[in-house]
């Protein structure tokens, strides 16, 4: 069955011509990334990405000024030769890594049930935009819509901004499709059970560090004092990592990284607690970054390059990057899970 027929997995019920057909998507939507790692791909990136009021939520008259006038004129360049140090033959890992898992869930998906489920991928910022994948979806005839953002941590400044990009697109839908979205998956069973088999898995192949950090991206503490969930679920995840694991309080640790900004963010923050471990004698350091589904630049040069360049200056002998999920097995077998739970009460599609 090809994947954009309107098959209804309802064999015998759609004889009637005048029966609309029924097709159910999973939408995954990830950050995005630049075209190519060069400060003219970078700038278009980082302005949609900074001028989004979820992300930066100073009034316009006051942030447009900065990030059009300083931000954007500096650190494109300096972004541009982080992601030049990660970029490869099959291009930027965000980007190709989203797109093997998305390739992955929908070949798990059709498994278990052949022709009833769409697997789409768009991209909070840059292509394909989530307008766009939408926009494809609606003329494929999808009449239900499952939106999971791959971030198993809510922020307002991740999940929340992809639930403002869906009720955008929807505004310009005349017959919008039926929709749920998945908030977060940070304490899901299966997910937390596909992190910590794959931390076991790394281990098993290269030893064992003397503690594992768990890196999470950071976000300013102002916006959790504001309501946003994210750090507590970020400390719940890590919370019951620890205890799948069997580590104690001293041998798994989290720290946020990739501080932005001059504001106070949340504590404490990665690269001082690199630096702090190897000055106490931690010579072997895992690191595993359970925020991000798929590696990018934030895992593969932050923490995989920049991180390990702290631990080492400061006296450590290896930092050791454990890799995202990405299009593991586990991450594939949990996400369908989950899918399929989120889709239950649509029986025509999934059931
Ligand atoms: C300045 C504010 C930022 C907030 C708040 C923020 C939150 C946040 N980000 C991610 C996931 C990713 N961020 C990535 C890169 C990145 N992040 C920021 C800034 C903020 N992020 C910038 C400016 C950049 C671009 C690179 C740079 O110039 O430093 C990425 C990697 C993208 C890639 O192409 O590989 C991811 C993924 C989350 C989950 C989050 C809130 C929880
Ligand atoms: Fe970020
Ligand atoms: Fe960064």
């Amino acid at each position: 069955m090809p994947r954009s027929s309107n098959y209804t997995g309802v064999a015998g019920h759609s004889d009637a011509p005048s029966v609309q057909p029924v097709q159910a998507a999973v939408l995954l939507v990830n950050l995005g990334t630049p075209t190519a790692p060069t400060a003219g791909a970078v700038r278009p990136y980082l302005a949609e990405f900074l001028g989004d009021p979820r992300v930066i939520d100073y009034p316009r008259w006051l942030w447009w000024p900065i990030l059009h006038g300083v931000i954007l004129r500096v650190r494109p360049r300096r972004s541009a030769h982080a992601y030049a140090r990660i970029w490869n033959e099959r291009g930027s890992p965000l980007r190709y890594g989203s797109e093997a898992l998305a390739a992955g869930l929908q070949d798990a998906l059709d498994r278990q049930q052949p022709g009833t489920l769409r697997v789409a991928l768009a991209m909070r910022y840059g292509e394909p935009s989530v307008a766009h994948a939408i926009g494809q979806l609606q003329r494929e005839g999808v009449r239900r819509l499952l939106v999971l953002p791959l971030y198993p941590q809510y922020s307002a400044t991740s999940t929340g901004s992809v639930i403002d990009a869906v009720a955008d697109a929807f505004k310009h839908l005349r017959w919008p499709p039926e929709l749920r979205i998945v908030n977060d998956y940070h304490d899901d069973p299966g997910h937390i059970d596909a992190l910590a088999t794959s931390i076991e898995r790394w281990w098993a192949a290269n030893g064992r560090g003397e503690k594992l950090l768990l890196s999470f991206h950071g976000i300013p503490e102002r916006y959790v004092r504001l309501g946003d969930p994210y750090a507590e679920q970020c400390q719940r995840t890590a919370q019951l990592l620890r205890e799948r694991l069997q580590l104690g309080d001293d041998e798994l640790i989290v720290s946020f990284q990739s501080r932005v900004g001059r504001e106070r963010w949340l504590q404490p923050y990665t690269d001082a607690t690199v630096r702090r471990l190897a000055a106490d004698g931690v010579r072997k350091l895992d690191v595993a970054c359970p925020g991000f589904a798929v590696d990018c630049l934030e895992t593969l040069e932050e923490i995989a390059m920049q991180n390990r360049d702290f631990f080492t200056a400061a006296g450590g002998e290896a930092l050791r990057y454990i890799p995202a999920l990405n299009d593991s097995v586990e991450q594939v077998d949990s996400l369908a899970a989950l899918v399929r739970r989120h889709l239950q009460g649509w029986p025509e599609s999934v059931g």
